[in-house]
């Protein structure tokens, strides 16, 4: 499914109106009488049935008169306020409100400070709110009267319903602006916006309802929109179901380089997360000192025993020898737990230089190609970078907060200077390829915010590489799977006392789910 932005939604419900004629006002009208279904819903549950509406002055605001029209005519009582000036209401949203006007209903404009208390007590009396207040057309930051009224919806502790997005929250990157609707469902028109997807603006929405307000899906496809969600329907399609005549050797072979002295547990992790995730053979290049600690834990593993500098990182010294037990894998996994020294830059500037086997970059291998950035230009390799925001900041030279801000245009300008997949790990974890298509990841919780955690998804996308997948397709995947894994994991533990080694856990149920 596609995620767009305030202006690109603005740009196909232009289309759908001048290109392929469906009036704005039947758009509108769907958009309130699927408004209206989810209010009928909710309203099953109370006994007082009176709904306050607050209307802004542009097409939110217009879909929050038809909501108030269509539920008069059921007989509901409503509270209808007007948060703007009426001279400033145009086009369908104009239509509804010279309808409204003529009917039986009072609009209380919310322009003097004196009406606040009345409005006030209209809440606090009320079952739900619905707040058309502002949609994707917000243009700055609410401040004084407005935040006002915000402030008296949200601690009402009523329902809250939002028309398309919570007002107040950013369409674009789901920021609030000054303040912001906290509402405990949003009807959503057409598409998800990012503001209903990225947080904060994510927890602003509450439930997030999809609905379609009949846009034909044919004008969506004309803008050639670069946002997806990654859904389970796409990773159904890329994991195929195993044929019965297949050996280890079908299902590839993997090559992780990972782990240091005090960071066992990075290239425990990252193995098992590659194992589970169903590789066929996997080798593992580790440091002399840990290699019985890991033969013994990690049974199904191969080791590459090599030799290592005094803090127990990898040593250059032993590059043939890695080069060579690497030479006929079909993936390698790098970086995890290997430390930082001069030794791992040189190392991956070897590794990258003679290899083509496709890679997953991760960690402290991000670490070393940040200090060395002419090394980016010299990956042959088909490559997944898995940055997090700190390793993303390094790589590019640019603050957190600006990527943060122009996340979208920071990774995919990165991707395609670099020529590879990008994983920015995040709250909402992005894939972008060279091609700038990006898929968001919407599984995964707080509590995966842990140690080892991230090892775990190089393993995962390592291991599905190894086995087919291209490293785009891989890194969609992987993301999914990782989050899912961790939100299996967070229901039994609680998000509190998830580990990265509850994700290696559950990701055969991921699996057993998405394989039905
Ligand atoms: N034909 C269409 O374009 C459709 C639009 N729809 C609705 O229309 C919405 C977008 O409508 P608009 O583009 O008119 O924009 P909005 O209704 O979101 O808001 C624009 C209005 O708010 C004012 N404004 C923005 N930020 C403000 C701030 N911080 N403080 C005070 N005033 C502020 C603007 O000056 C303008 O008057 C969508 O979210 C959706 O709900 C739906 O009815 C479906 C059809
Ligand atoms: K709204």
């Amino acid at each position: 499914m596609k995620v767009v932005s305030g202006e690109e939604m603005k740009n196909i419900d232009k289309m759908a109106i001048d290109k392929y004629k469906i009036p704005g006002v039947v758009l509108m009208e769907n958009a309130g009488l699927k408004v209206v279904e989810e209010i009928c819903k909710s309203l099953e549950k109370y006994r007082n049935k009176v709904i306050t509406i607050i209307c802004g002055a542009g097409n939110n605001g217009g879909d929050g008169f038809v909501v108030a029209r269509h539920l008069k005519n059921m007989g509901i009582p409503i509270n209808l306020y007007l948060l703007g000036n009426p001279a400033n209401i145009k086009g369908d949203a104009k239509i509804n409100y010279d309808i409204i006007s003529k009917l039986n209903i009072e609009i209380g404009l919310l322009t003097t400070i004196n009406i606040l208390k009345k409005f006030s007590e209209h809440v606090n009396r009320s079952s739900i709110i619905i707040d058309a207040i502002f949609g994707t057309g917000l243009s700055r930051p609410v401040d004084g009267y407005i935040k006002q009224v915000i402030d008296i919806i949200n601690t009402s502790n009523n329902e809250v319903i939002s028309i398309d997005i919570p007002s107040g929250i950013s369409a674009d990157d789901g920021s609030v602006c000054g303040g912001a609707i906290k509402a405990s469902k949003t009807v959503v028109f057409h598409l998800p916006k990012y503001g209903n997807i990225y947080y904060p603006g994510k927890d602003y929405c509450g439930n997030v309802l999809i609905k379609d307000i009949g846009i034909p899906k044919e004008v969506e496809e004309q803008f050639g929109l670069k946002g997806n969600l990654i859904t389970p329907k796409y990773i159904k399609n890329k994991l195929k179901k195993r044929n019965g005549d297949t050996h280890k050797g079908t299902y590839g072979k993997g090559y992780i380089i990972a782990g240091s002295v005090g960071m066992t547990g990075a290239a425990m992790l990252t193995c098992k997360g590659a194992l589970r995730s169903g590789i066929g053979i996997l080798r593992l290049a580790i440091s002399q000192r840990l290699n019985s600690i890991l033969e013994s834990s990690l049974t199904e593993v191969i080791t590459v025993p090599l030799s290592e500098t005094k803090t127990g990182t990898f040593s250059i010294a032993d590059i043939e020898k890695i080069i060579k037990t690497m030479e006929d894998s079909n993936v390698v996994g790098i970086g995890p737990g290997c430390g930082k020294s001069r030794e791992i830059e040189d190392l991956i500037r070897n590794i990258l230089e003679r290899t083509s086997i496709p890679i997953v970059i991760d960690a402290d291998g991000l670490n070393a190609l940040a200090r060395r950035k002419e090394i980016l230009s010299e990956i042959k390799s088909p490559c997944v970078m898995t940055p997090h925001m700190g390793e993303m900041a390094r790589l590019t030279d640019l603050d957190i907060e600006y990527i943060k801000k122009n996340k979208i245009q920071v990774i995919s300008e990165f991707a395609k200077k670099v020529n590879c997949v990008v994983v920015l790990k995040d709250a909402r974890t992005m894939v972008v390829n060279p091609q700038g298509q990006v898929f968001i990841n919407t599984t995964g919780n707080p509590g995966m915010a842990s140690a080892g955690s991230g090892d775990v998804l190089t393993g995962i996308i390592t291991g599905l590489i190894g086995q087919g997948l291209s490293t785009f397709e891989a890194a969609v995947c992987g993301v999914y799977i990782h989050g899912k894994a961790g939100d299996f994991a967070a229901q039994k533990l609680s998000e509190y006392s998830l580990n990265a080694s509850d994700i290696v856990n559950e990701i055969g149920s991921v699996f057993k789910e998405l394989l039905l």
